[in-house]
């Protein structure tokens, strides 16, 4: 009997244009249409092996075995690639994230597509970056993303059950880019991002303004970009944030992701703006937040942050690659 194995690598990306609602037609079809950059500095790395020996699927994550949830998703992107590569073996999958989990870092993007292209591999199926994106947006849509380095474009789904994968739109050193985490909270959110969203989507009024303004803040994003300007980059980036947040607060009850260690980092951003350094802040479905500001200024901008009450630690990272194999058995 044997066992077929694979190792990928994958990072996770913040979205500069947010995506946040699923299409009501669509089978984890977004919303709207995002925008993120691939992050170097934190990654996810999982191993996948068929093992014909086995009797049921098994998930660790970070050493320990998964919650039930977790190993459902986990089974559902199995399952896909056990149907298309005609082979009923179960799996033995082992996944680390070398950065907090499920704490609004996008640990579900990391992993979803370190898992897609690991699992594709080992079942001897196309790696692709495209059918990666594609099988990782099935299980978690942020996670179509994170198959490419660099700024990665994922547009709006369509009605029914059909393909829809990530575009890489510009390479890591297109533009000189830092993201400065500030971490305000350790430990899981309350509300993942996949109740969060759907909680929005049926209760909140705001939420079909946020569909119609959300294309033409991602097309901003998108130029903004690819003409290098990080100073507009930053503006739409921030709206886009504040908007997604905008919809979720007026949700029924109100979703708030926030504490008071993100609004005193909001705060600050404004202050160091204020000062002349280039800083713009992006929030995903929990308190961090993430600061956009260029090589120069960086320093300052972490020097700054780390001061603030409620700020625990930062993290700085820049543009990374896409989804790789590190190894194939
Ligand atoms: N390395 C991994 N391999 C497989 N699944 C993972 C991995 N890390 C996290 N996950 C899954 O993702 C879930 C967390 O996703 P969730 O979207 O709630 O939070 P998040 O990591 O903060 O991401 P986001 O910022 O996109 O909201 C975990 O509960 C687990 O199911
Ligand atoms: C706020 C966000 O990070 C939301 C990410 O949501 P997920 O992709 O984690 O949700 P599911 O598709 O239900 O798995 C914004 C973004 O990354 O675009």
């Amino acid at each position: 009997m044997t066992i077929r194995a694979a190792k990928a690598t994958a990072h996770p990306n913040i979205a500069l244009a947010k995506y946040w609602g699923k299409r009501a037609d669509g089978v984890n079809q977004p919303a709207v249409p995002s925008l993120s950059v691939t992050l170097a500095g934190m990654a996810t790395t999982t191993t996948v092996a068929f093992d014909p020996a086995l009797t049921e699927d098994t998930f660790l994550l970070g050493g320990a075995p998964a919650d039930e949830i977790a190993r459902g998703r986990v089974i559902k992107l199995l399952d896909r690639v056990r149907r298309a590569a005609g082979i009923s073996a179960r799996a033995r999958v082992e996944s680390g994230n070398d950065f907090p989990t499920a704490s609004g870092l996008a640990s579900s993007a990391s992993g979803f597509s370190a898992l897609a292209l690991a699992a594709l591999s080992a079942a001897g199926l196309d790696t692709d970056p495209t059918l990666v994106s594609d099988l990782a947006r099935r299980i978690s849509v942020s996670a179509a993303r994170s198959a490419f380095g660099g700024f990665v474009e994922l547009p709006v789904g369509s009605p029914g059950e059909g393909d829809l994968a990530a575009i890489p739109i510009a390479p890591p050193e297109h533009l000189a880019l830092r993201v400065v985490v500030a971490v305000t909270r350790e430990g899981p959110k309350a509300v993942g991002s996949t109740d969060g969203m759907e909680h929005t989507v049926r209760t909140s009024p705001y939420f079909p303004a946020w569909v119609a303004s959300a294309p033409a803040l991602c097309a901003r994003v998108r130029e903004a970009i690819l003409r290098r300007d990080l100073e507009a980059l930053g503006v739409a980036a921030e709206e886009s944030a504040l908007a997604m947040h905008a919809t979720s607060i007026a949700a029924r009850p109100g979703l708030l992701y926030w504490t008071g260690g993100t609004v005193e980092a909001l705060e600050e951003v404004r202050r160091l703006r204020a000062s002349g350094l280039l800083a713009y802040a992006t929030i995903d479905a929990g308190p961090h937040v993430k600061v956009l500001t260029t090589p120069e200024d960086e320093p300052r901008v972490t020097a700054a942050l780390a001061e603030v009450p409620g700020v625990k630690r930062t993290i700085v990272a820049s543009p990374g690659e896409g989804a790789r194999l590190l190894d194939r058995t």
